[in-house]
């Protein structure tokens, strides 16, 4: 489905993407993996990664694979049986892109996440750290969740929502969310055959969600009310979303190169200033570090990230992935950020250079004590607050 106007896909433009696989399209409707997709995806991915694009994939399917090789006609009830059969399926899901990827010269890896990975300030570091050393790398991290040890309570539930979590996590610039239908219509287009389809809207925009209201396939999860709520927490990051028909040839192909095919949700907000909102509204400050004068100017002027060499002073008991202030010699607050050490480390890598963590502490982290990806500074005190 293109849009008439022919403005051009936001994923032209997209250093960072996020691909998201729904059930039905991964396990042909739930009667196996679709080698033939999957393949075709892999070559694409590929493709865009020639062209210095990075990409993590986001693939449901563990639940309906396993159900496949185990012969279970119906969905089970019990958590245990649906964990069971994403523990097999699991297998079969990875086993399908590891292969289908090394065929291109591309490696892949798996992360399984759950939403205390997310939620929790140091995992969420840590988690984030990871998938950005592999995009370094050059891998394809495919994620899914930890399906076979979550419970209800600290389930993330679906993975549209999941995709969304890891847009934010990598500030990745688009989330491609790929269904069974050839995106948003006003209407259940199962139920309402003469649903208007949507080609563009806002993320966020509640009539959005209105239109979204009913339930997904047999397969799927979250229908497409998940998807619109994934373009929302997408856009907290500066993520656009667009939703899209996997069985559209060479889709994420044409997307890349502006084929406005699908449903393009906008975000307002750019990546950066969205990211320091929500580290201006979203965190509590834990403690503080004083900076010497040149450390100061890095931060303020130069934009560079805190080394522990800069720093004096700390004050406060704070853990790693905690905000802190940093303040100068006078006490006057010139920024603010997520710290890679807890208070005690901290306090023993003061004034060191960033070389000696590793003999001082036992292990390296980081270089930095607070990345500057992860830091607002001055400029912005209207930020802060
Ligand atoms: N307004 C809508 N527009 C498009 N599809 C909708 C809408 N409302 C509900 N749906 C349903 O959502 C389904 C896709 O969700 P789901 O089955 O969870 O897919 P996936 O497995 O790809 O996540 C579609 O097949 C469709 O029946
Ligand atoms: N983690 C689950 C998928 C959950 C899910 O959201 O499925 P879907 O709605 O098809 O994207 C699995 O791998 O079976």
């Amino acid at each position: 489905m293109t849009r008439p106007d022919l403005s051009p896909s936001v994923a032209q433009d997209a250093q960072r993407l996020v691909l998201k696989v729904g059930s039905s399209l991964v396990t042909n409707e739930g009667k196996g993996i679709d080698l033939e997709a999957v393949a075709q995806w892999a070559e694409q991915i590929a493709g865009l990664h020639a062209s210095g694009r990075q990409l993590v994939l986001v693939s449901s399917g563990a639940i309906a694979e396993g159900m496949a090789r185990l012969g279970w006609p119906r969905r089970p009830k019990l958590m245990s049986e649906l964990q069971a059969a994403a523990a097999v399926g699991q297998m079969g899901l990875i086993q399908a892109y590891e292969a289908a990827f090394a065929r291109h010269g591309v490696r892949t890896a798996q992360i399984l996440l759950t939403h205390e990975d997310l939620a929790d300030r140091r995992r969420y570091l840590n988690a984030r750290s990871t998938l950005n050393t592999l995009l370094a790398l050059g891998v394809v991290p495919i994620v899914n969740e930890n399906d076979t040890v979550v419970t209800d309570e600290i389930r993330v539930g679906d993975n549209d929502t999941l995709g969304a979590l890891v847009t934010n996590l990598i500030e990745a610039d688009v989330l491609v969310i790929l269904t069974d239908q050839s995106g948003l219509y006003s209407a259940d287009p199962r139920k309402h055959p003469d649903a208007r389809f949507i080609h563009q809207g806002q993320a966020g925009d509640p009539a959005l969600e209105a239109m979204a209201g009913g339930s997904g396939s047999a397969i799927g999860t979250g229908g497409m009310l998940t998807k619109v709520l994934a373009a929302r927490r997408a856009a907290n990051s500066g993520g656009h979303t667009i939703i899209a028909s996997g069985r559209e040839s060479a889709v994420l192909r044409r997307l890349a190169s502006g084929e406005p095919i699908g449903t393009e949700l906008r975000a307002v907000l750019p990546v950066r200033s969205a990211r320091q909102r929500w580290m201006a509204n979203h965190l509590r400050l834990r403690g503080r570090v004083t900076l010497d004068a040149g450390a100061v100017r890095a931060l303020t002027q130069s934009h560079r990230s805190l080394l522990p060499i800069g720093v004096i002073a700390v004050e406060g008991d704070f853990e790693r992935g905690d905000v802190v202030a940093c303040v100068d010699e006078h006490g006057v607050e010139c920024g603010r950020g997520l710290i890679n050490y807890s208070s005690a480390d901290t306090a023993r890598i003061l004034r060191q250079p960033s070389a000696r963590i590793a003999e001082i502490l036992g292990h390296l982290a980081d270089p930095e004590l607070i990345h500057r990806d992860n830091m607002i500074v001055a400029r912005m005190r209207r930020d802060i607050g």
